[in-house]
């Protein structure tokens, strides 16, 4: 049971959610939550929890109630059944019907009521709990089709829409008897059909005899079968959705809600497909599985063989994968929800050398022959340290020394430097970095004026940057050399890409995050979005159609020719994003939603 009364207090201010606290709908609305990077502890038996990152109350209720709950305005969000929401319509329809029957209320009031409906909104589809709500009669019965039902026993949960179906038919049966014996038709709001309300179970009424027939939810068919039933009419088509009351308490916060419910609904449609083909059949599984874009396509070290990867709708998944193995694909791979075939079944030799699977299948040496599995073993355990404290021991030489070569060239000007000023040029050739900020009140020298300035200008544009403190403004001349204060925000993979892009590109202060890297300074909104070399078409794809409409802004993709991974990569690569990004600024293209190459 709901306590209420003890979280009183802290429910102020908050937006109120309601969640379905069982049944079939409950488990994949809080995998939505988490997807959605939506944080709470519920406490046992405790139908209220508080959202720890956002000003979010989570309200578990049944899913039936929830459409009454957001109807009349004491909740402002709710994951429910479309069924529920119909039901309920349903309800509110009947009972201005009767007010108006009862002389209560005037017919004027009655379609005014009606006019502004249950009081819900569908903010959108959630794509899960698809069923149907469906007439069904014994198989072997004497009712053949819905009309046969009218005058009969109905036995339901959906009381409201059961009503309102046998009514119709009813009203139907009613005027063409009125065309065959001459006398006015029309619902006088007395059922002839017999609605019995269940609330659970409704299958077993028929064997029973409770009812003739049944108005309930189909989704496999299982249970229908199983208790000697067939449909023979649908009344609902249903899948779960997102709705909202009509004056929400935080419109803005009901709007984020939903761009990160509708990120994780694209993450979880998609699947990326690997798998490696020969070139000449590129063409024809390219035609099978085409991808949002176009498939990645990655030449291997075996002549004439190419590795693919493209996103492919999960509920095609199967079939795809079955055309691509009949074409003579190899090593077919979904990647982010571990289903993957081998076609042929896998041998060690029949992968070809450096294939997409040679990352993630384990190598002889490793799987099949034990002896060599208990020398690496020994191996490790010696090693993994050893490379564990180098590692470590590495990053703090080049700290200390970056560190070390800032406070030289920049501590309070050049009466602070440990070198002489001959010898410090020679060493560190003393000039701007490309992700330089520059102070404000410390104006560039004449020497280094137009490009500093230019420096500034972009680096205000581009990255937000500036102090990040009042200690480091009042502090010291000081440069910031790392890609942080270019860069905000880092992601690790689509999926969150597809959750945090939309989040920052809509201005929000705390997106959710799963990297420490950038600058995580979002006062400022940034001005691209870079794709780096992981991310291939499919995984951008992801990340994009999460994103579209949100703000209009360019997205760098990195497919032009890339020098070959080594010291020069990075610096290339940055090169071209900054001339990239100066030319899009220069020809007026920074707030337009496009993809450009770099
Ligand atoms: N078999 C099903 N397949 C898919 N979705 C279903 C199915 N049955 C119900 N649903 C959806 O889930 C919603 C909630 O139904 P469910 O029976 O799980 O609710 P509940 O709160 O547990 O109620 P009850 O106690 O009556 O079973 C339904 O309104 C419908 O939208
Ligand atoms: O077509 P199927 O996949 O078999 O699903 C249909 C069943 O699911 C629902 O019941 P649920 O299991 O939620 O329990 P209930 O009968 O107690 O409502 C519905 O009322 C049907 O009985």
């Amino acid at each position: 049971m709901a306590n209420f009364t003890s979280v009183d207090a802290s429910l102020e201010g908050r937006l109120l959610f309601a969640v379905p606290k069982k049944g079939r709908l409950n488990q994949a609305a809080l995998n939505l939550l988490e997807g959605a990077d939506i944080q709470f502890k519920r406490e046992n038996r405790l139908d209220i929890a508080l959202v720890k990152n956002l000003p979010i109350a989570l309200i578990f209720l049944p899913a039936a109630d929830i459409p009454t709950f957001v109807g009349e305005g004491q909740v402002d969000l709710g994951i429910t059944g479309w069924d529920q929401v119909q039901e309920h319509d349903a309800g509110v329809r009947a009972l201005y019907r009767a007010r108006r029957f009862s002389g209560e209320i005037t017919p004027e009031e009655e379609v005014a009521h009606n006019g502004r409906g249950s009081g819900c909104e569908t903010v959108l589809d959630l794509g899960f709990g698809g069923c149907k709500l469906q007439v069904q009669v014994p198989q072997n019965g004497i009712y053949q089709s819905p009309k046969d039902l009218v005058g009969k026993n109905i036995g339901t949960s959906f009381v409201h829409l059961a009503r309102k179906y046998f009514a119709n038919l009813e009203l139907e049966a009613d005027s063409a008897n009125t065309q065959v014996g001459g006398q006015p038709a029309g619902f006088t709001g007395k059922l002839r059909t017999k609605i019995i309300e269940l609330s659970g179970s409704v299958e077993a009424a028929c064997a029973l005899g409770v009812a003739d027939g049944i108005v309930d939810l189909v989704e496999s068919g299982e249970t229908m079968k199983a208790a000697g039933l067939k449909a023979i009419d649908t009344v609902v088509e249903s899948s779960a959705i997102l709705i909202k009351s009509r004056g929400p308490s935080n419109p803005e916060l009901v709007d984020l809600i939903a761009t990160r419910i509708r990120g994780v609904i694209t993450a979880q449609k998609y699947v990326l497909c690997q798998y490696n083909i020969k070139r000449s059949s590129l063409i024809e599984a390219s035609k099978i599985a085409p991808g949002k874009r176009a498939p990645t396509v990655t030449t291997l070290d075996e002549e004439g063989w190419v590795a693919v990867s493209v996103m492919v709708e999960k509920k095609r998944l199967a079939p795809i994968m079955d055309e691509l193995s009949k074409i003579g694909a190899h090593d077919i791979l979904a990647l982010h929800s571990t289903v993957g075939r081998a076609y042929p079944p896998y041998t060690p030799k029949s992968l070809p050398s450096h294939s997409i699977m040679s990352n993630t299948t384990p190598t002889p040496s490793r799987t099949i022959d034990g002896e060599v599995r208990w020398q690496s073993k020994i191996y490790k355990a010696i090693v993994t340290p050893i490379h564990f404290v180098t590692f470590l021991l590495s990053l703090y030489l080049i700290d200390s020394h970056y560190r070390a070569q800032r406070y030289r060239q920049h501590a309070s000007g050049a009466n602070n430097q440990n070198e002489r000023p001959w010898l410090h040029r020679l060493l560190y050739q003393q000039r701007l970095s490309p992700y330089d900020w520059v102070d404000d009140h410390q104006k560039p020298s004449s020497s280094q004026s137009t490009n500093a300035t230019h420096r500034h200008e972009a680096k205000t544009r581009y990255a937000g940057g500036g102090p990040r403190s009042a200690k480091e403004a009042s502090g010291p001349w000081f440069y910031r050399t790392k890609m942080d204060a270019f860069m905000i925000h880092f992601v690790l993979t689509p999926e969150a890409g597809a959750v945090q892009i939309p989040a920052i590109l809509r201005g929000e202060q705390s997106p959710p995050s799963g990297s420490a890297i950038g600058s995580k300074d979002y006062s400022k909104r940034p001005v691209a979005v870079i794709l780096g070399g992981g991310y291939d078409d499919a995984g951008i794809d992801i990340i994009m159609e999460a994103s579209k409409g949100i703000k209009p802004i360019p997205w760098l993709d990195p497919t032009q020719p890339a020098p070959p991974l080594g010291p020069k990569y990075g610096k290339a690569m940055v090169a071209r994003i900054k001339e990239l990004l100066a030319q899009l600024d220069k020809d007026g293209k920074m707030d337009e939603e496009k993809v450009h190459w770099y």
